[in-house]
């Protein structure tokens, strides 16, 4: 049976990692950061992810699952190597592929046995035929080592049913050994009947930077959608509603609201636009500076829409705001590119005295935005407020009692930027519920048959 080594052991490596334990592989985690490693090598997960600490514990005791920060280890013991370093978008909004490559020059010279170099970072397309060029002219005369690609498409929050029990897989394969190994490696999800798409390299890196802007698309579509309900008077929730009946079309990605964010999509989308100008074919993906031109008003709404409410109200001198969610998506502790961290600080730009309560993810939103002020429960963040914000759709917020915190507050205005509370509760407690883009209940003109 293959050792496998995960190179990069962050959302998506130690994920990756502790998945591949699961189908039974040795595997080595290999991260450039030594606290991480410590923390990932005892067991615990240095991010919120359901069920990946236990996952990650019961590999780590039997053995199976080690970490290190000794790349001349990985060298030293695996044949297969995943690749799943940071790609992040830099100033040019093209990605910053320097980790990849930092990894390939470490990794390549380190090898004495034959190889498969299997990439899962999501980059611009070109670039593992980049990294074949590359590893042949660093590794020792005498091995051979293949480079394909496997995308992930992995969602945080349900990383790792995502990773167990994908919805496909992608092979990009210069050749027939590679896709044999990977076939080795998936062969308990492809038994289960996970679809495998077998292409090129260039294919495979393109199926998932086109997959994320797909996604930013649907979201962007039904986000204007949701403008367009807001002049005429319409309700956007109900009309996506009925979108998604067609099977055409799909349920998914229709949540009108404060628009797309995290570590992937507004990188992704950018990336592909700045990949495609370098290929000269700008003009074919022009549409995506639209997507990401709705998205990015989605933010500036909310902004706009609470200054309105502080104006208006008592508390405009000092306006406090209560904001109820930081991380980009409920069910994560990321706020890489956050709409409601955004929202938060420009609002706290503007004057306003923001307290944010997040369940998970306020300690890495005060790492990034230490001037808000963070609360220990959704309580002490509503209490006084002029306007509470509803930006991250957890669970939670949805059983929060509205006549409770009404008496908390000074003014009871809510925003529900993310289209997700129940608006004739908050209405029935007496608040002024705000939801862009919705008709509220009351007068909604949804004629569709429940179910
Ligand atoms: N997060 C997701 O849900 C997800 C899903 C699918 C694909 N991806 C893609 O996977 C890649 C990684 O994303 P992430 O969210 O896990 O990022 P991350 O920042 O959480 O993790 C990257 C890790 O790589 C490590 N690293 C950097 N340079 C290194 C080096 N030279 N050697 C070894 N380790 C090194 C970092 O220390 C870090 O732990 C990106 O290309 C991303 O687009 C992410
Ligand atoms: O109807 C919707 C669905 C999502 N979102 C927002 O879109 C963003 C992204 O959500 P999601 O795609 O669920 O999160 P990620 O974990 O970033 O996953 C995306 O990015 C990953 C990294 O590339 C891919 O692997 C996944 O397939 C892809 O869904 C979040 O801010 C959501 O709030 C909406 O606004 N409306």
């Amino acid at each position: 049976m293959v050792t496998i080594s995960v190179i990069g052991t962050g959302y998506l490596g130690a994920t990756h990692a502790a998945g591949m334990a699961e189908l039974g592989f040795d595997v080595i985690g290999v991260d450039t950061d030594p606290v991480k490693i410590r923390a990932l090598a005892g067991g615990e997960v240095p991010f919120h992810e359901p069920g990946l600490p236990e996952l990650l514990r019961r590999h780590v005791q039997t053995g199976r699952l080690r970490f290190t920060t000794s790349m001349a280890q990985a060298a030293a013991e695996a044949d297969l190597h995943f690749v799943c370093v940071g790609t992040p978008q830099s100033l040019t909004g093209a990605a910053d592929l320097s980790a990849v490559h930092a990894v390939i020059a470490e990794l390549a010279p380190l090898l004495r046995r034959n190889a498969l170099v299997v990439g899962k970072s999501t980059v611009p397309v070109g670039t593992a035929e980049q990294l074949t060029r590359r590893i042949a002219s660093l590794i020792q005369p005498g091995i051979a080592v293949e480079v394909a690609w496997n995308p992930e498409f992995l969602r945080e929050g349900h990383a790792v049913h995502d990773t167990l029990h994908p919805n496909r897989l992608v092979f990009g394969c210069a050749g027939p050994s590679a896709e044999w190994l990977l076939r080795e490696v998936y062969a308990r999800p492809i038994a289960d009947g996970v679809p495998v798409v077998v292409t090129d390299l260039a294919t495979a890196e393109l199926v998932k930077v086109s997959a994320n802007a797909f996604l930013a698309t649907k979201i962007s579509f039904i986000n204007a959608m949701a403008e367009l309900c807001e002049a005429a008077g319409a309700d956007v929730l109900t009309l996506a509603r009925a979108l998604g009946h067609d099977e055409r079309i799909g349920a998914q990605f229709l949540g009108a609201g404060l628009g797309y964010g995290g570590g992937c999509l507004p990188k992704d989308v950018r990336a592909l636009i700045a990949r495609a100008d370098e290929l000269g074919s700008g003009e074919s993906v022009a549409f995506l500076r639209g997507v990401e031109e709705i998205n990015q008003r989605r933010r500036d709404r909310i902004v706009a829409e609470a200054l309105e409410v502080l104006r208006g109200g008592p508390g405009w001198r000092a306006g406090r705001v209560a904001v109820l969610g930081a991380a980009f998506k409920p069910h994560s502790d990321d706020v890489r590119d956050s709409p409601a961290l955004e929202v938060a600080q420009r609002l706290h730009r503007a004057g306003a005295l923001v307290t944010v309560y997040d369940p998970v993810a306020a300690v890495r939103a005060r790492s990034v935005a230490p001037q808000l002020r963070y609360a220990a429960n959704p309580h002490v963040a509503c209490r006084k407020a002029d306007v509470v914000l509803h930006l991250t759709e957890w669970p939670e917020f949805g059983s929060l009692d509205p006549v409770r915190l009404r008496a908390i507050v000074r003014n009871p205005v809510l925003i529900d930027a993310r289209n997700t509370l129940d608006a004739a509760r908050w209405l029935a407690a007496g608040w002024e519920f705000r939801r862009p883009g919705t008709v509220l209940p009351l007068v909604t003109q949804d004629r569709v048959a429940a179910g």
